[in-house]
């Protein structure tokens, strides 16, 4: 999905109104509509039934996405207040068209003009399951000033306790160039209209930005591939997801069509990290999954994972390899000297796709070009610390500039590369560049790196190609993230829920 700056933005929104006929108050209308609908799906995953949410509305259209928000939860049966910083009756335009359908459905609106009202309220207000910021948008100028600034704080304070959801732009962050002159708001969540504003998607932002949903608001396909979007990355948006992902399935399939898969790796002590990669690669459609463990570890492998085929590693080395379609290489791999001649011996013989992860991505410390993916497609997977390895510098180099990191190891690797953390990117050996923006720090927990990488074994499986089945695992594995912490609490979620809630993610995509 194409990435915009704000003036591109607005000239999107231009044209759609003055070419394609759709008026302002109707584009507010599916922005807010939007909004409402990311919250009400957020308050389903949680299981939660009664929901309260305070919207505070700046003096602009950002402010008017959050009357239309506002609105619609009401009819959902939220209990809503609105916080205004200007007065009702100064309101123009579309926005002041949405403000009186809101009052006239019912809500609440507190309008709060001077600071000494925004102390009153902050003493006296009842706590709520969630804050909508829809203080400040692309017409934001320079830093956060006045009331703005004074709501801004307002939320940043609440956010130990509550959920706070921007609509469009964290209020006080730049849209193009996501700095934040003065004060911003930290969101958990930022559910942007029709496309990704640039300054979202710098490295600098991620902190303000949190998980981004794009709402879509009908901004005609032709005016969209017309505009000027970010050169050099694009957005892994659910479209992009839904056009490659499920690959076709004939009805007269067979478990051989969908892959046959060698997992190797899962050293004595570390046999936990394969199975749940194993695991993965079956919930993400592995037709047949192969675990290969040293001999010494085998016992207890097998008898924790009856659904998967494990076998010791072979003596002498006849991996059999061209049995396989995919091979997946590195969880709980270890770093003896035997693994690390495993790890050389499969990737000089291997003849299929290959995914290499973990601790096989040590042993190619300073030496990516052997990954040779050009020889065969491949994936990497390394977080900072692995990157770090592989380029031979520090994990502070690779996080100070990780999109030149990305693709300085997609170029010498041959290999599509995942740089895993807040932002998971996505390199190809030519250059382009994807970044991933959902999931949660909840998946900064042991094991989440191995059900990525069963997942994209599975993906490669079933004839996806390596960037198609990076950036469609990088997103459901983030999916499956975000769908295990509305359940169980950021805190609480740990990598066997990240693999029962695949099969959810997946189901968004196909209705099989
Ligand atoms: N047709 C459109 O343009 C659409 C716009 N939409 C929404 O409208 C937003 C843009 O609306 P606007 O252009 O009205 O602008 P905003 O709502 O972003 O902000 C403008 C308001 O903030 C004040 N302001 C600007 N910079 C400030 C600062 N640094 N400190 C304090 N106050 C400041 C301005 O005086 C004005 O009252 C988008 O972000 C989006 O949420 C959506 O409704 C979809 C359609
Ligand atoms: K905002």
């Amino acid at each position: 999905m194409k990435i915009v700056n704000t003036a591109t933005m607005k000239e999107l929104d231009r044209r759609t109104i003055e070419e394609a006929g759709v008026s302002g108050e109707e584009l507010m209308e599916r922005a807010g509509t939007g909004i409402a609908r990311v919250a009400e799906e957020w308050r389903i995953l949680g299981g939660l039934s009664a929901m309260s949410a305070r919207l505070l509305a700046g003096g602009g259209n950002n402010g008017g996405d959050a009357f239309v928000a506002a609105r619609v939860l009401r009819g959902m049966d939220w209990e809503v207040e609105v916080w205004a910083t200007r007065p009702a009756g100064d309101y123009g335009g579309e926005t002041a068209a949405h403000l009186r359908r809101m009052l006239d459905a019912g809500v609440p609106l507190r309008e709060l003009t001077r600071e000494e009202d925004w102390d009153e309220a902050e003493r006296t207000a009842e706590p709520v399951d969630l804050l909508i910021d829809g203080l400040l948008g692309t017409g934001t100028k320079g830093a956060a000033r006045g009331l703005p600034a004074r709501a801004i704080r307002y939320l940043n304070a609440q956010r130990r306790t509550t959920m706070v959801l921007a609509i469009d732009i964290p209020s006080g962050m730049n849209g193009d160039t996501g700095e934040a002159e003065g004060v911003a708001v930290v969101a958990d969540l930022t559910v942007t209209m029709a496309l990704p504003k640039a300054g979202l998607l710098r490295p600098r932002a991620a902190a303000h930005t949190g998980r981004l949903d794009v709402v879509d608001i009908g901004i005609p396909a032709s005016y969209v591939d017309e505009a000027a979007g970010e050169e050099g990355l694009e957005f892994v948006g659910r479209e992009d997801i839904a056009s490659v992902f499920p690959p076709p399935r004939p009805r007269a399939a067979q478990k051989g069509d969908f892959g046959k898969l060698l997992l190797v790796g899962g050293a004595v002590g570390m046999s936990g990290a394969l199975v749940m990669a194993g695991r993965a690669a079956l919930r993400g459609g592995a037709g047949l999954v192969t675990l290969r463990v040293p001999p010494e570890a085998y016992t207890a492998a097998a008898a924790a994972a009856p659904e998967l085929m494990i076998h010791p590693s072979p003596e002498g080395g006849d991996w059999g390899l061209g049995l396989y379609d995919v091979l997946l290489i590195g969880p709980g791999l270890g770093r003896s000297e035997e693994s690390r001649l495993q790890v050389h011996h499969l990737l000089a013989e291997r003849t299929g796709t290959a995914v290499v992860d973990a601790d096989a991505l040590h042993v190619l410390a300073g030496e990516p070009e052997r990954i040779d993916g050009t020889r065969a497609a491949t994936v990497i997977t390394p977080h900072p610390g692995e990157a770090a390895k592989l380029l031979g510098c520090a994990p502070a180099d690779i996080q100070q500039d990780r999109r030149a990191a990305a693709r300085e190891l997609a170029g010498r690797s041959g290999a599509v590369c995942i740089l895993k953390g807040a932002g998971t990117l996505i390199a190809r050996p030519d250059g382009a560049l994807a970044v991933n923006m959902n999931g949660n720090p909840g998946m900064a927990t042991g094991g989440s790196g191995d059900v990525l990488a069963g997942l994209l074994a599975a993906l490669l499986g079933q004839g996806l190609d390596p960037w198609d089945a990076a950036r469609a695992g990088v997103f459901l594995h983030g999916r499956a993230g975000d769908l295990a912490a509305a359940g169980q609490g950021e805190i609480s979620a740990t990598a066997p829920d990240l693999i029962e809630e695949l099969p959810a993610a997946l189901r968004e995509f196909t209705p099989r």
